[in-house]
């Protein structure tokens, strides 16, 4: 029985955050229900959902600002209830979704203070401005700063205290496409150092390419985790096959491919569109070749994380 009991405090401590059977209602609102997860240290980590699915209450209960109505939280193998959590806090970083700033406090006295708040070293806070592009503007007020300027300090002051475990909520929203990229560059480095991050956005495409693994929220139950692939095998969704034809080539392509179990085909502006079972992609692939000359480019779109998005709805409707 020991044995078994050591294997599980094993994983118990090699894991960043373990959720088991965490629930969270508000009066009559089952906002999070009996979710069960585990997210390894160095990971970067998707939670995305609908609006109200519950991924900021699932937030809020890891970071213990609000207490879970039943279920287990551990961070770093300790219970956010217990009372050792004020020194495990101290190793957590948030970036909330909307993060109060003060106007009248320039860049560099807004990240001193929340220093001060968290008991960091206030010698961080310039070159902490400096990794997320603001060095140039730490002595401006926030009056005025635009909204993405705005949002880097949000997230730089969840980087003060080096935190072991970073919660992101919705980090990207106002950022152009450079800052998006210097963002997620800053990630990488964070989670190569063995920070484990939690992020959440509802721009799926740019999760798509950034997370290690993620989880989908459906009214407050995880509905899938895995990897995109995992999801995408998991899911069975389709993959889409772009032919280009001219539009005589395309009805002769349409009937061979009729024939092929699970295939549908769509006309498009190039010629075929095909949706296809991932099993039935080298029998659409031999069609296509058959063609030899008359083939005049084809691609093979893997289903996007929104195509799974959309596809795990439906299968609940
Ligand atoms: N303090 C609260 N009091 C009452 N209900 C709440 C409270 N906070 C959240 N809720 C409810 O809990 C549910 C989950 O909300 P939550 O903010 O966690 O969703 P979310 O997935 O973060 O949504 P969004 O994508 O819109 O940010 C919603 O029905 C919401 O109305």
């Amino acid at each position: 029985m020991n044995g078994v009991t050591n294997i599980s405090n094993d994983e118990r401590h090699g894991a960043a955050i373990e959720l088991r059977s965490v629930s969270k209602s508000y009066g009559a609102i089952q906002a999070v229900d009996r979710v069960d997860l585990r997210v390894e240290r160095g990971e970067i980590f998707g939670l995305i959902g609908h609006n109200g699915a519950g991924k900021s209450t699932l937030f809020k209960m890891m970071l213990g600002l609000t207490p879970a109505s039943s279920g287990e939280i551990l961070i770093n193998g300790g219970s956010v209830a217990g009372k050792g959590f004020r020194a495990t806090r101290r190793a957590l970083g948030y970036l909330p979704e909307n993060v109060v700033l003060y106007d009248n406090l320039s860049g560099l006295e807004t990240l001193k203070f929340f220093a001060r708040l968290k008991g960091a070293d206030l010698k961080q806070c310039a070159p902490t401005l400096e990794r997320v592009g603001l060095a140039h503007a730490g002595n401006r007020p926030l009056r005025e700063y635009s909204k993405g300027m705005r949002q880097r300090l949000g997230f730089a002051q969840a980087l003060l205290g080096k935190p072991q475990v970073l919660f992101l909520d919705e980090p990207t929203n106002g950022l152009d496409p450079q800052a998006i990229r210097d963002f997620y560059f800053v990630l990488r480095d964070l989670r190569d150092s063995g920070v484990t991050i939690l992020i959440t956005s509802h721009i799926l495409a740019e999760l798509q390419e950034r997370v290690d693994r993620l989880a989908i929220m459906v009214a407050g139950r995880i509905q899938a985790l895995g990897t995109v692939q995992g999801l995408r095998e998991q899911q069975q969704a389709p993959l889409q096959i772009e032919l280009r034809l001219s539009e005589v080539d395309a009805v002769f392509a349409r009937q061979a491919l009729s024939e092929l179990n699970g295939v549908s085909c769509s006309s498009s502006t190039l010629g075929l569109s095909v949706s296809c079972p991932r099993e039935a992609k080298l029998a659409v692939l031999g069609v296509a070749t058959g063609l030899g000359a008359r083939l005049l480019d084809l691609t093979i779109a893997e289903p996007s994380l929104e195509d799974l998005f959309f596809e795990l709805g439906k299968a609940r409707e």
